[in-house]
């Protein structure tokens, strides 16, 4: 019977390791075409179709079962609440951020997750040190309209955006006029902030009665090292 247990074992982890491997093989789709957002003082841009739909497919998968998803608090006019999404940050061992009120440290790199951060600096020629995941389970997990505009980002930081499952709409609105606009990201693309998008403008994400399946996204940053 123990023999059987680890035998067992010992396979799960062949298994993990060939999946690993294959996912570090995949591609990013070099020719796909880059849309410009149109928005005063950012710079905005989406690569639809940047992983095909397989990978992308893949990948969700691999990273909904094996990433280190949590329910984090914050602290609003000292009363707790659960943030409405799961998250876990990952990144280089000198990377820790403080996201509203929260000191995160990261997890050391996930190797199937370095391979996608990768592919970003590949694409955009770009150094990443780290990634805040979230996994918003149904159409009620949101993200409230922020800037990540943190002083360790440095000043008009890129920040690289990767989607992956259900396609959900994201806002970004304007700080002084607070004009808005809208945009649906899809399974597999790959969204980038850049320039002073964060000093002009916010972005999140409204929670949805029609977009309900789970979602997967990944925001790769360069944190200065304190
Ligand atoms: O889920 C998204 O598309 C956005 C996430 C985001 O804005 C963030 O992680 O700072
Ligand atoms: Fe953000």
């Amino acid at each position: 019977m123990l023999l059987l247990e680890n035998e067992q074992g010992a396979n799960q982890e062949a298994i993990d390791e060939a999946l690993i491997t294959k996912l570090c093989l995949i591609k990013a789709n070099k020719e796909c075409l880059i849309a410009d957002l149109v928005l005063p003082n950012a710079k905005v841009d989406v690569r639809e179709k940047w992983l095909s739909h397989e990978d992308g497919m893949s990948l969700y998968a691999y990273f909904y079962r094996q990433l280190a998803w949590q329910q984090a608090h914050i602290t609003l006019y000292g009363k707790q609440h659960k943030i409405p999404r799961l998250q876990a940050w990952y990144g280089d061992p000198n990377t820790a951020y403080k996201y509203s009120g929260l000191l995160m440290q990261p997890l050391a790199w996930d190797p199937v997750l370095k391979h996608l951060k990768t592919l970003c600096e590949e694409t955009l020629n770009v150094c990443f040190n780290s990634v805040l995941a979230n996994l918003y389970r149904d159409g009620s997990d949101s993200m409230g309209m922020h800037a990540d505009d943190e002083p360790e980002l440095g000043v008009n930081p890129t920040i690289a955006s990767v989607s992956l499952g259900q396609t959900r709409r994201f806002t970004f609105k304007q700080k002084q006029s607070k004009e808005s606009v809208k945009i649906e990201l899809q399974h597999s693309s790959l969204l980038t902030m850049a320039g002073q998008t964060q000093t002009y403008w916010q972005h999140g994400m409204n929670k949805s009665r029609t977009q309900t399946g789970p979602r997967i996204n990944f925001t790769f940053r360069f944190v200065h090292p304190a």
